[in-house]
């Protein structure tokens, strides 16, 4: 006999469903004062001591015995020797995956443009890309070389001239798919640092660790909380809290897909969240028979429990347009439009990272190879933020470049709204300009 295991079921008609719904979806992103002032402390650390702290932290924090900085340096030709440590089904795979994601990052370059006014001003605006990226890769509970591919390559594409990537190897234990990966996807230099701890030395630099321009990448709450702290110094991508999937589904997908679809989330994390809507309650209750026959068969079968009983969601809704109302509420980083005829639904989706659409896309296919970037907007953040991409590595400088007619005409204007904003020099540095 199967486990029971306890998911929480909704009905969209309930009175309370909002307020149960609001109660599923909070998740504190912001760091408790514990880990806030002791990531103050490693940011100043590190920018007081530099490398000396850094080799310190990476000591205490990922049990690494290190002589000095050194010792957490990968060249170039480690990455290259990770290609010959891994199987060919492994090189081959990243190598396709990378393919793809390159391909399909090409597609979002933006190039500089102008356009000439009939007086001869010349207006436009020219798009470079940053010098140098930060990218950050977790190494604390697992490996991710996925996300090197993700991260590294739309920097690339965007033309950064150098990307720098950082990441833990808690006791020594270096993951070589994920060297791999950086070696594919062009990562220019390595360091095996982790935490607040890198974070901090890519945006101020030590005198090994070159500061960056930018910091993309996920991490635990003492790399998101380092990431908020050095914002303004450098840029950020965004803070990624832990993974999601909303399933809606018509009721006609195999209830053994959709479970799975569910845990492919819910492994993550135990925060993760995974939650289907449909509006057939029996198909709901042959989901949930799924999950709990599947569920003792996953390797990370804890962490899946722990997300699917503590943040996971069977909602009953009264038809796919109550559906699409609540997707566009939780506004998920994954939504999984597991219905016929899929496309119907996509012009009334609002609010989502990615959409997958259709029964065959499984959100498992876009982590790794689909093309698209996996790191996308969490926690409702699809209300205001996009998918990474070429243009989080892309900058962009207005041009203006006035013919004497041009200066002229808009010296007039520019005059009178000087002068009612009592900038005296700003008028007289435009009146210079006017032709009598
Ligand atoms: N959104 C995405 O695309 C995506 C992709 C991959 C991973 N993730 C998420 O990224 C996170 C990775 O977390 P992780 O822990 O595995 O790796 P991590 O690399 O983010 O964190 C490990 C580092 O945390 C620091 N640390 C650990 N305990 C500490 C302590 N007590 N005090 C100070 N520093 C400490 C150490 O320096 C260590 O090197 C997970 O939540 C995962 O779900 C998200
Ligand atoms: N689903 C994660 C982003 O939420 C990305 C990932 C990496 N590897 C597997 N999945
Ligand atoms: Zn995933």
């Amino acid at each position: 006999m199967t486990a029971p295991v306890a998911i929480r079921r909704l009905n969209a008609n309930d009175a309370d469903f909002a307020q149960h719904l609001d109660h599923l979806l909070s998740w504190e992103s912001v760091s408790d004062d514990g880990v806030n002032a002791r990531v103050l402390d490693i940011i100043k650390a590190v920018r007081e001591r530099g490398d000396a702290a850094v080799v310190e932290f990476t000591q205490r924090f990922d049990a690494l015995e290190v002589a000095s900085m050194a010792d957490l340096i990968l060249p170039r030709e480690r990455l290259e020797l990770a290609l010959t440590r891994i199987t060919a089904e492994q090189r081959q795979a990243l190598e396709i995956a990378a393919e793809r994601v390159r391909s399909y990052h090409e597609k979002q370059k933006q190039d500089s443009w102008t356009y000439t006014e009939a007086d001869g001003t010349v207006l436009g605006q020219k798009v470079t890309p940053l010098d140098r990226a930060g990218l950050y890769v977790p190494g604390g509970k697992a490996s991710y070389p996925s996300s090197v591919l993700m991260n590294a390559i739309p920097a690339k594409v965007a033309g950064v001239a150098e990307v720098v990537m950082v990441v833990p190897t808690p006791r020594g234990e270096i993951n070589e798919i994920v060297l791999a990966a950086a070696a594919i996807a062009g990562v220019d230099r390595v360091f095996t640092i982790g935490g607040a701890q890198a974070v901090a030395a890519l945006a101020y630099g030590t005198e090994s660790v070159p500061s960056v321009d930018k910091i993309v990448g996920p991490g635990n709450i003492y790399v998101a909380t380092a990431k908020r702290h050095v914002f303004g110094k450098v840029g950020i991508d965004m803070i990624a809290g832990p993974s999601e999937i909303l399933v809606v589904c018509d009721g006609q997908t195999d209830p053994d897909w959709i479970a799975m679809d569910l845990f492919s989330q819910a492994e993550h994390d135990e925060d993760a969240q995974s939650i289907l809507v449909s509006p057939d309650a029996a198909f709901l209750d042959k989901v949930a028979e799924s999950i709990a026959k599947l569920l003792p068969s996953l390797e990370r079968e804890a962490i899946a429990r722990t997300s699917i009983e503590g943040r996971g969601a069977l909602i009953l809704v009264e038809d796919m347009a109550q559906a699409i109302e609540v997707a566009n509420r939780i506004a998920p980083e994954h939504l999984e439009l597991s219905v016929e005829n899929p496309e119907q639904y996509l012009s009334q989706i609002r609010h989502a990272g990615a959409i997958f659409m259709g029964r065959y896309t499984a959100e498992a296919l876009g982590d790794y190879c689909a093309g698209p970037n996996h790191v996308l907007p969490t926690s409702g953040t699809a209300r205001f933020s996009s998918p990474l991409g070429v243009y989080d590595f892309q900058k962009r400088s207005s041009i203006i470049h006035c013919s004497a007619a041009g200066a002229s005409e808009l010296g007039k204007v520019a005059s009178v709204l000087a002068r009612g904003e009592s900038l005296t020099a700003h008028a007289r540095s435009a009146e210079y300009r006017i032709k009598n």
